[in-house]
């Protein structure tokens, strides 16, 4: 309003300035010539001035115009950060940077990192879930936080929040090249499928800088724990019907997500056994599920990372399926000393030494070697380089539930002949 005003009398003076100093040249010269006079030089200062004056004025208006329209971007920006949306039927408060300033003590690296960013004039989206009613921002802000452990992508703290001190697990993912606006569609679309084996993001949280997700914090750990962790009794007791279990349960979901995602074309992007995680009855859950655009996938283009086309866009999670099965089979580790695990099982079959590769626990256990070689053959079905060679997660599910049939079955014939035995002695 003032900026208007102020341009408006700027012109009408600059303008009324001008036409007085103009006229009186133009009098001016009309006496000169009446009588005869030379030169009229202070006339034309006159008039350039009244010209130079008109110029300044327009310069004054342009420069205010520009002023003001960078102003209302910036408040546009404002606007957009403040909460937007949420679990369609509550509305959540939203909090100014002032509120958050006044209220949140910074104890997290959480809010460390977020005032550092300037994360505190956004706040924070809450999906669909009981768990997290009425949570807020600012909690996360002040909640203690301890860091879990620090990824390729990010780093994932573990916060108590709430008066009953709910545990959640927070991921915060940096520079991730993606828009404010298709990460909160892509966040809306993945809380729309719901598989028991797949975990939901419950919050989320989107900045120019960084996005949070916030999960369920899932006590007993990741898959990777239980296959890796060394000498304990955990990975004793991890025997080979429960892998094969774990195996199942998690091609399955995957293949209920690629099938759900597949006009979105959304994969999982980043599947690993430390994103698998063991739920409070023990069940494997995929995590972290479409958090990663898969063109910005560290790139070997073995997986696939760099392949175009709707079906070929989930085989890189086909791929990274395999090399879970391996962990699995082999019980070692992805990075063996520097020896990728999928190269190096496959240099032993080629030297037809297959049984080498096994996990000598599970060796020892007695797990069926016919079932574990079948298992090793969609790994390596899985692994293939051409991520068109490889099968789809559907076609993976089905072959794994055909070798999973067969163990039931001789786990019934073993039990049958137990009981026969004893029912003969
Ligand atoms: N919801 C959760 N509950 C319990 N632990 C979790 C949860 N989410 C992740 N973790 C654990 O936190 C640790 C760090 O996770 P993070 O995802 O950052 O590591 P990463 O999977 O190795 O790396 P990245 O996904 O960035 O490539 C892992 O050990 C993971 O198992």
């Amino acid at each position: 309003m003032f900026a208007a005003s102020s341009m408006k009398q700027i012109l009408i003076w600059a303008c009324v300035i001008s036409t007085f100093l103009s006229k009186s040249a133009k009098s001016d010269d009309q006496q000169k010539t009446d009588t005869g006079g030379g030169a009229v030089s202070t006339n034309q200062i006159l008039m350039f001035s009244g010209y130079f004056l008109i110029g300044l004025a327009l310069l004054l208006i342009v420069l205010l115009w520009l002023y003001k329209r960078s102003k209302k971007k910036e408040e546009k920006i404002d606007a957009d950060n403040k909460v937007v949306a949420i679990d369609e039927s509550t509305i959540k408060p939203s909090f100014s940077t002032e509120e958050l300033k006044a209220g949140g003590v910074s104890k997290t690296d959480i809010s460390h990192a977020s005032t550092e960013t300037g994360m505190v004039s956004s706040s924070l989206i809450v999906l669909t879930s009981p768990e997290v009613n009425g949570l807020k921002f600012e909690d996360l802000l002040k909640a203690l936080a301890e860091l879990l452990g620090r990824g390729s992508h990010g780093s994932v703290y573990k916060v108590m929040c709430g008066p009953q001190g709910t545990s959640l697990a927070v991921k915060r993912i940096k520079n991730w090249d993606i828009s404010s606006i298709e990460f909160k569609q892509r966040m809306r679309r993945l809380n729309q499928v719901k598989h028991p084996h797949v975990l939901p993001p419950l919050a989320f949280y989107s900045s120019r800088q960084e996005k949070l997700l916030v999960y369920e914090y899932q006590q007993h750990g990741s898959l990777f724990r239980l296959i890796h962790h060394d000498g304990s009794q955990s990975r004793q007791q991890f025997d080979w019907s429960s892998r094969l279990n774990v195996a199942s349960t998690i091609a399955d979901a995957l293949a209920f997500m690629h099938e759900e995602l597949k006009n979105d074309r959304i994969p999982h992007g980043n599947l690993k056994s430390s994103n698998i995680l063991l739920n409070k009855n023990m069940e494997p859950c995929i995590s972290e599920y479409g958090l990663m655009l898969v063109n910005q996938q560290a790139g070997d283009t073995l997986q696939g990372h760099h392949a175009e086309g709707s079906s070929v866009i989930f085989k890189a999670d086909t791929y990274a399926f395999g090399v879970i099965l391996l962990e699995l089979l082999t019980g070692r580790r992805v990075l063996n000393d520097g020896l990728d695990l999928a190269s190096w099982v496959l240099a032993v079959v080629r030297e037809e030494w297959t049984v080498e590769v096994f996990d000598r626990n599970l060796v020892r256990e007695g797990a069926s070697e016919e079932r574990m070689v079948s298992m090793l053959h969609v790994a390596i079905k899985c692994i293939s380089k051409s991520p068109k060679a490889r099968p789809s997660m559907n076609q993976v599910a089905l072959m794994i539930s055909m070798i999973k049939e067969d163990e039931d079955k001789s786990m019934d014939v073993s039990e049958l002949s137990i009981t026969r035995s004893f029912i003969d002695a």
